[in-house]
């Protein structure tokens, strides 16, 4: 060992030492770091010299160090042998892979951890790591002396009989430099749905216990669907968690673990108290599931589990607020549904709080032996269908195209959408042809990313996202009404509204479904969900008022097609959405989009209707979304040919289709009047005791009758309200039907050019005015005419249709 290394290294145990003082390291784990840094021979020379400053003040740890370091040196022979070989092995681990020490254990675990050293550099984190590695460490050592002990077996056996003893003794005396057989005892890690490393308080609370961790998942198909028919995982959801935890056991590989995969046939308990009763296991740890089914069969597995003796710790992660604690106390029960209110309530209950997101760890001990699983393949989670012919029907093929799934793709992503992307958000986060969301969707619902770490990153942005960081709030929102109203997947909030008259016609919903519906912006957004698994939120708003409005579909179908085909269907999100966009959620929408219209705000150029309609791309801009006014000759030259390669619309009568719809909902009012207030013209909506107990302050708002419980007037699209009032009326003046808007962006330009055309049309005025007026005279004076100017006021051109604003002008955006 050369002098600088030595100097290092006992600096290095003088840093220890003040960790030992403060508590953060315990006598055996810092004699064993001492034998590492120093060495067999130095720490015998210079290890009581080192402890001496324990004597003020630490007495008690200064004894317990002394009567270590006694009993380790006072070693046979073969115990001799199998030190040397430990450290060996050490060496070799605290080598880098040029041969060159490392300088530190921070070193050490930025390479175990393939982290920048960077990131380690702050010093909870690095104390942190620090435990891990040194614990992967001891247990590594350990497993390899076996390992090379047993292969001598055949050849040496006094030997091995020698050394087992000693080592038992050893294990006994020592448990941190070598693993104890009879030490920690395992803890299951149970992954559900928080599949990443960052900011994992299960992950994290693991080590805490200080025991070797099992990471493991099971698949239920049956106690994942839970009761209703809810389709929980669909295809394209499944096929991503299956992506999904290949690479979290990818991940897990680096940190020198891997994820233990179990089809947990009969039940997720059975498949726990088996991996219990084969491991050893003595706690299981995972992050709380909220979906009322999932919380109900963990709450019955923690408790039996609990009664054998197994300890069971259960961490929030997975939502900002753990949805069970919000309460509407003090704010009240008006405006419910609403964003607002639910931020008002978490501002008035503001519970636990957020605390910081938690590093990822460098590693995690490994057990001495690993429970049986399946291969993750056998989950099924990614089977495709086969042909007749046998072969494989892979319909993932454009998902794995588009997605990265792994939680360092969310990373990028983030990264990527902080930097450049949150500035569009903010202004044009309704358009189409621009990725201007995030599309991290994904990515949070399978907990690849969590909410809290998310939101830290928003808030730290350069550009301000209040209206991003407000959609954190929307998801957290979904949770906390699924956990209220459990039915929400399957069964209308609003009793009138399950008497709608809805149409079964299987072919306008198999259209929907696969984007042929005639009308482009619909195709284009469920083709690119088909081929994708994803799109955008304008979008989603587009598609479900077509289904609902217009094809008079329930909102239940779409739900479900959205389950099935969404990568990031999420049962609470979709429910709640689709209950509002099927007009019987807590809130309404406001609003009913036009499937023509709506390209005037998201695809204003035909862009995205040329990229998922690839058959309609020769047609014009103002032509793109209504092929149907295409003249003939105009179809034959872009190649279009309606019913034949693009369909025709399978709807024409948008208008009467939209008022049947309104006078339907304006008759289950009528029918149910007990469901209306008769004082706001509010629908009334029966809501747990627990909400109303919580918001007893606004008692005067909750209409009680027999029979239905507590009735709480909630928001009404002002068009019900006044159609019902008035059923003949034919121009309702609420009409919810949206014409689509110019973001502020295009506004200011076209304002811009119209302030131009403004000067230029009073300039030519002032001519011809003058014009004229010499033209009056001379004819009065009886002289030659003048010769007139032939200059026209400036026409502005009119390529995109779209752009029409009051007052004429019409200017393409670019
Ligand atoms: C009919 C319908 C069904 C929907 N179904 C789902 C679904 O199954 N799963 C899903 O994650 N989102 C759903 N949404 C909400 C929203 O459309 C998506 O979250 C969003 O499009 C995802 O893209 P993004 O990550 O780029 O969103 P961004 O706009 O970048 O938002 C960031 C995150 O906020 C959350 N978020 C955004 N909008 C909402 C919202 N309205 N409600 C709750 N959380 C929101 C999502 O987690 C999203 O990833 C649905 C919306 C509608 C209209």
């Amino acid at each position: 060992m050369s002098v600088r290394r030595d100097m290092k290294s006992m600096s290095q145990v003088r840093e220890l030492l003040r960790e030992l003082e403060s508590g953060r390291e315990d006598p055996d784990g810092f004699f064993g770091l001492c034998l590492s840094l120093l060495g067999d021979t130095d720490t015998r020379t210079h290890f009581l010299d080192v402890i001496k400053p324990l004597l003020s003040g630490h007495e008690h740890i200064h004894s317990q160090l002394t009567a270590i370091f006694l009993e380790y040196f006072s070693k046979d022979e073969a115990d001799e042998l199998e030190l040397a070989l430990t450290q060996s092995l050490y060496e070799t681990k605290l080598t880098k892979p040029d041969h060159q020490p490392y300088k530190s254990y921070a070193d050490l675990t930025a390479v175990t951890s393939g982290v920048d050293q960077s990131n380690v550099n702050d010093g909870a984190v690095v104390a942190e790591n620090q435990a891990v590695a040194r614990w992967t460490l001891n247990t590594e050592v350990h497993n390899t002396t076996c390992a090379i002990r047993n292969t001598n077996k055949d050849n040496d056996d006094l030997k091995v009989t020698k050394s087992t003893r000693s080592q038992r003794r050893r294990q006994r005396k020592k448990p941190h430099l070598l693993k104890n057989p009879s030490g920690p005892r395992p803890v299951l890690l149970w992954f559900r749905r928080d599949l990443r490393m960052w900011d994992n308080p299960a992950l994290i609370g693991c080590l805490e216990l200080g025991a070797p961790v099992i990471p493991v998942f099971l698949w239920n198909a049956v106690e994942e669907e839970g009761p209703g028919v809810t389709v929980a995982t669909g295809g394209a959801s499944k096929y991503w968690l299956h992506q999904a935890l290949v690479s979290l056991n990818r991940s897990l590989e680096q940190r020198r673990s891997h994820l233990v995969t179990l089809k947990a046939e009969a039940s997720s308990l059975t498949a726990l108290q088996g991996l219990i009763t084969e491991t050893g296991a003595a706690s299981v740890v995972a992050t709380a599931l909220y979906e009322p089914w999932l919380k109900e069969r963990d709450d019955s597995v923690w408790e039996k589990l609990e009664k054998q003796g197994v300890k069971c710790h259960i961490y929030h992660s997975y939502c900002l607020r753990d949805p069970y604690t919000v309460s509407t106390r003090g704010v009240g029960l008006r405006g419910i549904g609403s964003v607002s209110h639910f931020m008002s309530c978490c501002q008035q209950n503001p519970g636990s709080g957020l605390t910081s997101p938690l590093d990822a760890p460098a590693a995690l001990p490994a057990p001495s032996a690993w429970p049986q699983g399946c291969p993750l393949v056998d989950l099924g989670l990614a089977r495709m269908p086969r042909r007749k012919d046998g072969t494989e029907i892979d319909w993932a093929v454009n998902i794995r195209k588009s997605w990265d799934f792994s939680e360092e793709g969310a990373q990028a992503h983030l990264e990527a959408f902080l930097r450049d992307g949150v500035y569009r958000y903010e202004k044009e986060s309704s358009r189409a042809d621009e990725p201007n969301t995030s599309s991290l969707s994904p990515y949070l619902h399978f907990g690849q990313l969590s909410a809290r770490s998310l939101l830290r990153d928003a808030r730290g942005a350069r550009c301000r996202s209040p209206k991003f960081q407000r959609k954190l709030a929307w998801r957290d929102l979904a949770y906390w009404q699924l956990c209220l109203f459990p039915d929400l997947p399957w069964e209308s909030l609003r009793p009138p509204y399950k008497a709608l008259r809805w149409s079964s016609d299987r072919v306008h919903l198999k259209a929907w479904q696969r984007g042929y519906t005639g009308y482009p912006l619909v195709d284009a957004a469920m083709r690119q969900l088909w081929q994708t698994g994803w799109m955008n939120n304008y979008m989603r708003h587009v598609v479900a008022s077509f289904l609902i409005s217009y094809l008079h579909i329930a909102w239940q179908e779409g739900y479900r097609w959205f389950q099935d085909t969404l990568v990031d269907a999420d049962v609470a999100i979709d429910a709640m959405m689709w209950q509002n966009g099927g007009m019987c959620g807590l809130d309404h929408w406001n609003f009913v989009m036009h499937p023509v219209d709506a390209a005037l705000t998201c695809d204003p150029y035909g862009t995205y209707v040329r990229q998922w309609c690839p058959e309609l791309k020769a047609l014009p801009n103002d032509l793109i979304h209504k092929p149907w006014k295409c003249p003939a000759s105009m179809l034959r030259r872009a190649g279009v040919v309606l019913g034949g390669n693009y369909p025709e619309r399978i709807v024409v009568d948008l208008e009467e289709r939209r008022a049947q719809s309104l006078q339907d909902v304006a008759s289950v009012r009528r029918r149910f009047r007990e469901f209306v207030d008769q004082r706001s013209g509010c629908d009334l909506v029966p809501v747990p005791a627990r909400l109303v107990q919580e918001a007893l302050g606004s008692m005067e708002d909750v209409v009680s009758r027999e029979g239905t419980g507590f009735l709480l007037p909630v928001i009404t699209r002002m068009e019900f309200k006044h159609q019902s009032e008035d059923p003949d009326r034919q121009d309702n003046p609420y009409s919810a039907v949206l014409k689509g808007y110019v973001s502020r962006k295009r506004d200011e330009t076209i304002a811009f050019l119209n302030e131009r055309d403004f000067t230029a049309s009073v300039m030519c005025e002032n001519t011809q005015r003058r014009e004229r007026l010499e033209r009056d005279w001379c004819l009065l004076e009886g002289l030659p005419q003048p010769i007139v100017s032939r200059g026209r006021a400036r026409r502005t051109p009119t390529r995109d249709p779209y752009s029409k604003v009051p007052g004429g002008v019409a200017v393409p955006h670019r």
